[in-house]
């Protein structure tokens, strides 16, 4: 079995006979103002199932709104927001967001920087099913092949047992990943996944989201258009919090707006 395979989101019985053509998320007609400030216009966009899209646009346009939206961050004041076509995101809190299997990682990393990167890994672990209790307990095996699986994935094997503050900047964004993945996400969202990172590091990045789409669905929120052009199957272009382009990254380059507004002549 392929390591990827391991790390595949356990599935649940209707999986098999889901396409991946079939919204993992719906959003409709969303709407957040601050103080009578529009941020995100009547937004719809769906993602499939094992998608990876990636979100641009310029500084302001609502893509961090939009995360915080669907992560139960910020209430819209209209629209609807579907999960795995039954969940209304809009009734839940962010740790309810979080358990249904919507993974946010935000720009800089927040790892635990005085304890071990296996550790870490073992209290994202921990802390999703919800048992602080517990946190003593052993892992069960299954527990620690995943958290190993995770490690190696992420070419962190080797600092297990070091500290997770002393890694590079790129290295605690792939930690903090990883907290993710042992979470079993079926959505990932990422807020500028190679922001600050090296090119090889970039390059490792964008190699790890190609072998993660297809078993979860990620959106990428990514202003450095070079990655964007390694990675997305699909993009949608934001712009005064309304989509104003969305499709290929052929379609989109080619579009006369998104180049006014966003990538310039
Ligand atoms: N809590 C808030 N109160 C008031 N205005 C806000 C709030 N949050 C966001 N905004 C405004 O909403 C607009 C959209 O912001 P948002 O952070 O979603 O944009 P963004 O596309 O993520 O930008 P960037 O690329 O700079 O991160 C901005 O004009 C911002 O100033």
């Amino acid at each position: 079995m392929a390591m990827q395979d391991t790390l595949f989101t356990r599935q649940l019985p209707a999986d098999q006979f889901r396409e991946q053509t079939d919204p993992v998320l719906q959003l409709e007609n969303i709407n957040v103002s601050f103080d009578g400030f529009q941020a995100l216009t009547n937004l719809s966009m769906r993602i499939g199932v094992g998608e990876l899209r990636c979100v641009i646009g310029p500084n302001g346009a609502g893509k961090t709104t939009l995360m915080d939206v669907i992560t139960g961050k910020t209430r819209p004041q209209s629209g609807q927001a579907v999960y795995d076509q039954s969940v209304d995101l809009l009734r839940l809190n962010s740790v309810e967001v979080a358990r249904k299997g919507i993974g946010r990682k935000f720009q800089k990393p927040t790892v635990f920087e005085a304890l071990s990167v296996f550790e870490n890994l073992e209290i994202a672990q921990k802390t999703h099913k919800g048992v602080w209790a517990t946190l003593r307990a052993r892992l069960n095996s299954e527990q620690r092949d995943r958290i190993d699986s995770v490690l190696a994935l992420l070419h962190l094997s080797q600092e297990r047992h070091r500290a997770a503050g002393a890694l590079s900047h790129g290295q605690k964004q792939f930690l903090e990943i990883g907290m993710l993945l042992v979470q079993e996400p079926h959505l990932l969202l990422l807020d500028e996944p190679a922001a600050g990172m090296t090119d090889a590091e970039t390059e490792y990045t964008a190699e790890l989201f190609r072998g993660l789409a297809g078993q979860h669905s990620l959106m990428v929120v990514e202003h450095d258009m070079g990655f964007v052009e390694t990675i997305a199957d699909s993009v949608t272009v934001l712009h005064h919090g309304q989509v104003l382009a969305e499709g290929s990254l052929a379609e989109v380059q080619a579009n006369e707006q998104v180049i006014d507004v966003y990538l310039g002549r």
